[in-house]
């Protein structure tokens, strides 16, 4: 089985008859209240670092209209907005629950004339081809039905000579960090989901879909195998982390 076809196996409520699709906007509906504080929370603000350092590959190329795609509750976007001054953001996801929640904080930061926020799924963007001059998917893509299908359609709308970053995690392989994180991810994690944000589900979800993404040269290859070119990747934080940054 190859990772991505197992990676779509993954869902977060086994036996359910809901598409995964289905589950995950449900399973972010129903966390998307603490979903920014266990974000911030579980990784030791480290993700903070992480989002810079994704976004500063986007610095040189200075885009005037950009896509975060999966944006949840914007924090990418507004990061983005911030660190990039592009004219518009438009962020896009599949649950109604983060995206209100978003709409919320960009409101009270003045931000809603420069970012906007809707509905909107990665496999099948409602924007015409080549929209965007940049792209970027925050923790996304792992939860995508179809990998392969949001990778093309992001290719699509993107400008030709437009970047997709994306920032997703990875497994370390190094002693004794990848015991640790191990420990820490497949024990600790579901816990403070269960206890913090009343889902053991979404946070058992995370290890078992981290675990099965294709990571690394595998994922560069789906990349370059999508349309790509330029693919690059950058590990992090003893390869918690990755950054995947790819040309039109
Ligand atoms: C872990 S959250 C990441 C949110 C945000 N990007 C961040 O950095 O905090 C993953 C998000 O992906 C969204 N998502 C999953 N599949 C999607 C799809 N096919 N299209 C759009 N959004 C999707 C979920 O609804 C969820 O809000």
């Amino acid at each position: 089985m190859s990772p991505e076809t197992n990676v779509q196996k993954i869902v977060p409520f086994e036996g359910s008859k809901l598409s995964k699709k289905e589950q995950i906007a449900s399973m972010f509906d129903d966390i998307a209240y603490r979903y920014d504080f266990l974000n911030h929370f579980m990784s030791l603000g480290i993700d903070i670092i992480w989002r810079k350092k994704a976004l500063s590959y986007l610095k040189s190329l200075q885009p005037k209209k950009m896509l975060d795609v999966a944006t949840g509750t914007g924090d990418f976007a507004v990061m983005a907005e911030k660190k990039l001054h592009p004219e518009s953001i438009t962020g896009i996801d599949i649950s109604e629950g983060m995206l209100a929640h978003g709409r919320e904080k960009i409101k009270k930061l003045g931000l809603d004339n420069k970012i906007t926020l809707q509905l909107g799924d990665s496999e099948t963007i409602s924007f015409p081809d080549q929209t965007f001059d940049a792209i970027t998917v925050a923790f996304g893509v792992r939860n995508f039905e179809n990998l392969e299908k949001g990778l093309s359609e992001m290719r699509r709308v993107l400008k030709p000579g437009g970047k997709l970053v994306i920032l997703e995690f990875s497994n370390p392989t190094v002693f004794p960090i990848k015991q640790l994180y191990n420990s820490y991810f497949r024990l600790i994690v579901p816990l403070i989901g269960k206890f913090v944000a009343k889902s053991k589900a979404a946070y058992s979800y995370l290890p078992e879909s981290v675990k099965a993404f294709p990571q690394g040269e595998e994922m560069r290859t789906i990349l370059h195998n999508t349309g790509f070119q330029a693919v690059t990747c950058k590990t992090l934080t003893f390869g918690i982390c990755s950054i995947y940054c790819a040309t039109r």
